[in-house]
């Protein structure tokens, strides 16, 4: 039989027709649901068809493009002043988000929101691909059961425990002063100083104080910059910008994406991806973060199997990873399951510093110091008599000191170092009178560098709102609210867990640096470059020209 004869017998087979007509069924269907969605839905159907905003676009991407190609959250700041207070903008594949400056919207949805407005599912991707799969993963009941059981164990401020225990901080500071006197040298102290590149020992020092507050592990970043972890966490952290971020979410949002994202496969073929043109970036990002995850797995197995970490020891070990060994050990003694599950424990989930969180918060803090020489001055003039007293100083006395808190709350409100958290409407429902369909996503712009709510919003904070004086924290205004007045850890069910203990970190960091140097701008004009994906990094690695306080070269 001929080969046309074979083939054409082949396909007239029922089989082999069912196969084809079902086949082809599927693919008009897709194609339909894909054009209703993408195209006839946002134009004639959807219940935001008038809400104000940018042009649709392509409907393969909507906006994606546009945001890709700009700096990060440039274009939803150019959207928001133009259109505002409600914007609507595509994403990918016809999918609808919305910009909502409203205060009052936002409050709905961010407090209200644990099961209405839960994270969605490429944002946890992202995150649990990232930081590991835990809070920032879960959601509705399996959530509320996880962070109840976590935040009293090891997040609030009791007599022990990573919040509190300041003293695990200053290893690693006083390693990066004498770092930082080193490079100064004695003699050019005193006079011009040195320009140095705040935002790269900023990270440094705050990697080795998360490894150990996180985990109990020593990792030394500042003097062993090809130490495992180091290498690992920078190679994530030169990754750390809008369009590899962008990219990234891409690649999830396609079909099997998310799947893909969460399975061990990708991870084994990571080095694979490093070669293909376009990933070799995913292919680096795997794997540093493979690394990592086998750090924490071996460091949690040895916390695992040691003896040491009694239940009733409340004093010997006080990293997150070891507390939360014990409460998981406590739930399944008390027979009551465990809810601060082994994932958690094993990943760096839950310990966000353990995961490539890079630190433009404290370089952020400096940089607005450089730049008012009269708050710098201030600072000092607290902060000195206190280290000069005891230069690890506790809790309680970094806690007292009333400008050293003005300073932090005003950098955390003017840049606040977390990009805009995202939601999505598990059902319809109204917000603010307005009908927001199911799947909707929300961008809540607490980036507000240049979007004009939230932190810096003129009703709240008066018309110098997107100016840094600390000054203000002394004597709020009325209108303040202070938990919805800044929106830089979120409040609500979803609100940061690790906010205390990321401010007495930055506190007792900027105290002994305060204490040690002066700061002020590298260059006449210089101006501040931040960039950023998940967290805040500037672009140029801020340089200052730090010099030597009087009598501390
Ligand atoms: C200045 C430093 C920090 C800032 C500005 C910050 C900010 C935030 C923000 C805005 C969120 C909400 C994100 C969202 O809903 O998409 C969040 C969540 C979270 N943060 Fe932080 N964070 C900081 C440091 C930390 C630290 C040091 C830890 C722990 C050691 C931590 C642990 C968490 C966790 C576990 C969540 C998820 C909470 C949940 O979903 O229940 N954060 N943080």
């Amino acid at each position: 039989m001929s080969p046309t004869a074979f083939l054409t017998e082949s396909l007239l087979q029922p089989r082999c027709l069912a196969w084809i007509v079902g086949g082809g069924y599927a693919i008009d269907i897709t194609l339909y649901k894909f054009f209703y969605r993408a195209v006839l839905y946002p134009r004639f159907f959807s219940p935001l068809r008038n809400v104000p905003g940018p042009p649709l676009g392509n409907p393969f991407f909507g906006q994606f493009l546009t945001i890709l190609r700009n700096k990060t959250c440039i274009p939803q700041r150019d959207w928001a002043n133009k259109y505002g207070p409600v914007v609507r903008q595509m994403g990918l594949f016809g999918e609808e988000r919305l910009i909502l400056l409203s205060p009052e919207a936002l409050q709905q949805f961010v407090v209200t929101g644990r099961l209405e407005y839960p994270r969605p599912q490429f944002i946890r991707d992202v995150m649990g691909m990232i930081v590991g799969y835990g809070l920032f993963t879960v959601t509705g009941d399996e959530h509320k059961q996880l962070r109840k059981s976590i935040t009293p164990r090891v997040f609030d401020s009791k007599p022990h425990g990573p919040c509190v225990e300041t003293d695990m901080y200053y290893e690693p500071i006083e390693g990066l002063i004498d770092i930082m006197k080193t490079k100064l040298g004695a003699d050019s102290a005193q006079e011009t100083g040195k320009i140095l590149p705040v935002y790269e020992w900023m990270c440094k020092v705050t990697l080795d104080i998360i490894c150990e507050t996180a985990f109990g592990y020593k990792s030394d970043c500042l003097h062993n910059p090809s130490a495992e972890l180091a290498v690992a966490f920078e190679s994530i952290a030169g990754l750390q910008t809008g369009l590899n971020l962008a990219k990234l979410i891409f690649v999830i949002s396609l079909p099997g994406g998310s799947r893909l994202s969460r399975s061990d496969f990708l991870f084994r073929h990571r080095l694979l991806l490093r070669r293909i043109p376009g990933l070799r970036n995913l292919g680096t990002l795997l794997d540093g973060l493979h690394r990592i995850r086998n750090i924490s797995r071996d460091l949690l197995r040895a916390k695992t199997a040691d003896l040491s970490i009694s239940l009733n020891d409340m004093t010997t070990k006080k990293d997150i990873m070891s507390l939360l060994v014990k409460a998981r050990q406590a739930d399944l003694d008390t027979g009551g399951g465990s809810d601060v599950r082994q994932s958690n424990v094993g990943s760096n989930a839950d310990v966000p510093g353990g995961g490539p969180r890079d630190d433009g918060d404290r370089a952020v803090t400096l940089w607005l110091l450089a730049n008012d020489p009269e708050s710098q001055r201030r600072l000092r003039e607290e902060v000195t008599p206190i280290y000069e007293a005891n230069p690890h100083p506790d809790y309680r006395t970094i806690k007292s000191l009333t400008w050293l808190d003005c300073v932090i709350n005003e950098s955390l409100r003017v840049l606040p170092p977390v990009s805009d958290p995202v939601r999505v409407a598990a059902k319809t429902g109204y917000i603010d009178g307005l009908l927001v369909p199911k799947g909707t996503v929300f961008n809540i712009p607490a980036r507000s560098a240049s979007i004009p709510v939230i932190n810096q919003r003129k009703e709240f904070w008066g018309d110098d709102s997107e100016e840094f004086h600390p000054a203000r924290w002394l004597d709020l205004p009325k209108a303040c609210n202070p938990t919805f007045s800044t929106y830089t850890f979120l409040s609500g069910p979803h609100g940061c867990i690790g906010k205390t203990m990321a401010v007495s970190e930055m506190k007792a960091v900027l105290l002994v640096l305060i204490a040690n140097f002066e700061f002020a701008p590298a260059y006449k004009g210089q101006i501040a470059h931040p960039a950023a994906a998940l967290t805040m990094k500037p672009e140029d690695n801020m340089p200052l020209r730090v010099t030597c306080v009087a009598g501390k070269a």
